[in-house]
């Protein structure tokens, strides 16, 4: 079936869809890994975008639903060169069209998707809309203009859990928002460091790497007052990833700014992010993005350099957090920005990229277990 998506300023490309009639609109932006398109799609920070795969062909290994980083499909639309309907491989269970029709997620394919990468890169991340029902690329280009800007957009009220929850057999366990307000017990107190995960939209596999670490982790939604939290009294605080702008996110930020100092924090890009607007600093957003898996990183306190998978379209500003002299602890090696922050003094540290990255790369894994080091010595 025909589609067209058309960009905000004015460039179209033809296109076709694999998942049947429909038309979405958000920020195209273009991921440059090779593997790992099933958390791409399910990764909340992506909510509101528009995927492109670099990579040619997609689709070869199927959908496993042990994959999944998210209980959903969190993209807006799925661009692909090549859609390939014959997985090979023996934790396939289904294939991707079939995932993203039962999601309602359309899903095109054969378009160009080098020129799109390039234009991108040299325009920057764009408003879109990708149709098959108005293939008259004025009216597309038009309403592509009309779409909601990223800069300045909170999307975290979108995604983030509605209900508390712990993590047991690999899903969610819920728990009644009231127990939160009582004295409430951990599992498993004593044995492992009790975290509270403030959920901006978080990566499951996040969750997995903190409970490798030896933590107990209780999700808990984004809004959740700096009190409650404090009530709970866990050894550790995590700030999540998430999409959109983190500037919006007042909230947050006041949330985050009134547990610095009295327990040690630990936060994955939007919660680098929310940890530095904290700390007095300030964020940009960024010309097309990191997306990919192979962005090299220096940590600035060992000189080794970590390749990362990341997906971040907003930075902290390098030179607003120039009075923390603890404050750089990770630079990025393709354009110089700001992959990690730590004061020590605050016993808190975040990166800029994924290091419970899935498929991987798995270079920047320990920092899960730093958490757990930092934790084990604010409770000595
Ligand atoms: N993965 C993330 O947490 C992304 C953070 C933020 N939404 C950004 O685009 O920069």
């Amino acid at each position: 079936m025909k589609a067209l998506l058309a960009l905000e300023d004015g460039r179209t490309f033809a296109c076709r869809s694999f998942t049947g009639p429909g038309e979405a609109s958000g920020e195209a932006v273009f991921n440059t890994s090779m593997t790992g398109y099933q958390e791409i799609l399910t990764d909340p920070s992506y909510y509101g975008q528009m995927v492109t795969m670099t990579y040619p062909l997609i689709g070869n290994y199927g959908i496993s639903p042990e994959d999944v980083e998210s209980n959903r499909i969190q993209v807006a639309a799925f661009i692909v060169k090549e859609y390939q309907n014959f997985p090979s491989n023996f934790r396939s269970r289904g294939t991707l069209a079939d995932y993203l029709i039962k999601s309602h997620i359309l899903g095109v394919e054969d378009l160009d998707t080098r020129a799109l990468t390039r234009h991108i890169r040299k325009s920057g991340a764009m408003r879109a809309v990708i149709s098959t029902s108005d293939l008259n690329p004025d009216s597309l280009v038009a309403k592509a203009r009309q779409v909601p800007s990223m800069a300045g957009s909170d999307l975290v009220r979108y995604v983030t859990t509605k209900k508390p929850y712990f993590w047991k057999y690999n899903q969610p366990d819920y728990v009644p928002a009231a127990s939160l307000s009582n004295a409430f017990v951990w599992r498993h107190r004593g044995k492992k460091h009790s975290v509270v995960a403030l959920d901006f939209g978080i990566k499951y596999n996040i969750i997995r790497c903190l409970e490798n670490a030896g933590c107990e982790v209780l999700t808990v939604p984004a809004k959740t007052p700096p009190d409650v939290i404090k009530a709970l009294q866990p050894d550790g605080i995590f700030l999540s990833n998430g999409p959109g702008d983190p500037e919006p996110l007042t909230d947050a930020v006041d949330t985050i700014r009134q547990l610095l100092g009295s327990v040690p924090v630990f936060g994955i890009c939007l919660g680098m992010q929310l940890l530095g607007l904290a700390m007095g600093g300030k964020t940009h957003k960024i010309k097309f993005g990191h997306r990919g898996a192979n962005q090299p990183v220096k940590n600035m306190a060992t000189g080794k350099v970590e390749i990362t998978s990341q997906n971040h379209g907003f930075a902290v500003d390098l030179n607003s957090l120039k009075d923390h002299s603890s404050a750089l602890s990770h630079i990025n090696l393709n354009e110089d920005s700001l992959e990690g922050i730590q004061d020590d003094s605050l016993k808190a540290f975040a990166v800029q990229y994924h290091p419970e990255a899935s498929p991987g790369p798995h270079d920047a894994a320990y920092l899960f277990n730093q958490f757990a080091k930092v934790m084990t010595h604010a409770k000595a």
